[in-house]
């Protein structure tokens, strides 16, 4: 299989050549050069795979030659082997016609422990197959950052640097990051939103001579491994329902911010999977639900709200779909997003807003429904759901009906976000790693939102000097 970029002007690369690249060298994002076909026949012989023998299987669709299946079995073996829970996303009946799939049980407690915990894998494999040297950059509103960092801490030819947002990820998210004090990771917690550290990122990738200087590499979801692994759950989850389910129309609801998740199930349906709708279930941060309802993708004010991960304005896969909607047009793909870099916003309309509206559903979770969910859904099911999945159940709730089943992703475990969870007078119980934290020193460095300034801090941590200081050194 080979990739290529939604604006056109990067073709013909591989596998490994596609995670190394991360975002494509003309700005835009990798996709596979045409989307393997699941037959109905091939779905129903994955029935019963256990999760890593249906993770080798899509894979191999996408992988080619680039790497033996022994290696990427081995490589999931060790990824998936440190999930809590044997099926690694088990999906749970809530009643008829509603699951939850669980998809916190990796080391971080969020889903995207399953995507970075095998890209933590890969990278450590193509650093030593390679002899390449592994600079990771990513920015993150809290889950990210904490599942990249414990995929490749204290590994071998791998630095990893994250950007979040000051005092703007919750307790137990900004320990996951800054407790590590493996030399290889280097947390800069930057006075800004979650979209200003996305932003300086983007455009250190797009610079092409800092990129390949540093041979800076990709961890969030513009890195096209990320989408593809995130497949992997929505068949899973798919194949675990009964055959009546099957039989009916299946909807999945997706807490979501930079639209790579619920990307996934996007190609998972252009792949085969018999999805009926996609619902996107975002918090006020709400441009993709202003988007499906208008054809308005405008970004607002930012809103910090009980869902921290998902307080985000400029979803980066949104690109992705619109490479689609455009039936796979480059230039109009392109001139959409010059646009939106111009004019700060893109209006679709006619033929192209009616396919949006059949591909998704939406809905922007308010703060106090957000919490009333997870109270009501405690109470009638004895189910504690954390913000982020609690904003999916209520987009379910509102949006689903059309569909016989309604999949609903639990994006996060609650104990990350006990915050929100003690507004609703309810006590959980901590998880032993999750309560360890609190004991351990932190080490980042507090910058403010100056991009000459954290450039400074990463050269300085590529080339393995010591930091030089930023407003605020290790706590
Ligand atoms: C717990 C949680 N739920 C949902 C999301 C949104 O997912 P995506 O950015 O892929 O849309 C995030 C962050 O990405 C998250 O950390
Ligand atoms: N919510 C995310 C934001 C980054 O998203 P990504 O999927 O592009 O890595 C986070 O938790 O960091």
């Amino acid at each position: 299989m080979q990739f290529k970029s939604t604006r056109g002007k990067v073709a013909g690369k591989g596998f490994v050549d596609t995670l190394l690249m991360g975002l494509a060298d003309d700005g835009g994002l990798m996709v596979p050069e045409r989307i393997p076909a699941v037959t109905d026949q091939t779905l129903a012989s994955w029935r019963g795979l256990d999760y890593i023998s249906l993770f080798l299987e899509i894979f191999a669709l996408y992988v080619g030659d680039d790497i033996p299946r022994e290696d990427l079995r081995a490589m999931a073996e060790r990824s998936y082997g440190r999930f809590r829970d044997p099926q690694v996303t088990p999906l749970v009946r809530v009643k008829d016609g509603l699951h939850v799939l669980e998809l916190f049980h990796g080391p971080t407690f969020a889903f995207k422990d399953v995507a970075l915990q095998f890209m933590g894998e890969l990278y450590s494999y193509v650093a030593q197959r390679q002899g390449e040297i592994i600079h990771i950059l990513g920015a993150t509103s809290g889950d990210t950052g904490a599942a990249a960092i414990e995929g490749v801490r204290g590994k071998e030819g791998i630095r990893i640097c994250i950007l979040h947002p000051h005092q703007k990820v919750s307790r137990v998210q900004e320990l996951q990051m800054t407790t590590v004090d493996d030399a290889n990771v280097l947390n800069l917690s930057v006075k800004g939103n979650f979209d200003d550290c996305q932003r300086v990122i983007k455009e250190l990738f797009a610079d092409l001579d800092f990129k390949s200087g540093h041979h800076l590499r990709a961890i969030n979801s513009i890195n096209f491994l990320r989408i593809l692994a995130q497949t992997v759950y929505y068949f899973y989850a798919y194949l675990r329902l009964d055959e009546q389910a099957r039989a009916g129309k299946v909807d999945f609801s997706v807490p979501s911010g930079n639209f790579g998740n619920i990307f996934s199930g996007y190609l998972a349906k252009r792949m085969g999977l018999p999805v009926h709708k996609l619902i996107i279930a975002t918090n006020e941060n709400n441009i993709l639900e202003q988007f499906v309802k208008t054809g308005v993708y405008r970004s607002g004010d930012f809103r910090s709200t009980h869902s921290p991960s998902m307080d985000i304005q400029v979803a980066s896969n949104f690109e992705r779909y619109l490479y689609y909607l455009t039936g796979e047009d480059a230039v109009k793909t392109a001139a959409y997003m010059q646009t939106f870099h111009k004019d700060g916003e893109i209006v679709i309309e006619g033929e192209e807003l009616a396919q949006v509206q059949r591909d998704f559903a939406a809905l922007g979770v308010g703060n106090a429904r957000c919490l009333e969910t997870i109270a009501d859904f405690k109470t009638q099911h004895d189910y504690l759901l954390d913000p982020h999945s609690a904003c999916g159940v209520a987009a379910a709730e509102a949006c689903g009906g059309t569909g016989e089943t309604v999949i609903t992703f639990a994006t996060a475990h609650p104990a990350k976000f006990d915050e929100a969870i003690k507004l609703c007078e309810i006590e959980q119980e901590i998880p032993e790693p999750i309560q360890e934290l609190f004991a351990k020193s932190q080490h980042q460095v507090v910058v403010d939102y100056d991009k000459a300034f954290i450039v400074r801090q990463l050269e300085a941590f590529y080339n393995g000097v010591n930091l030089v200081g930023g407003t605020e050194a290790h706590e």
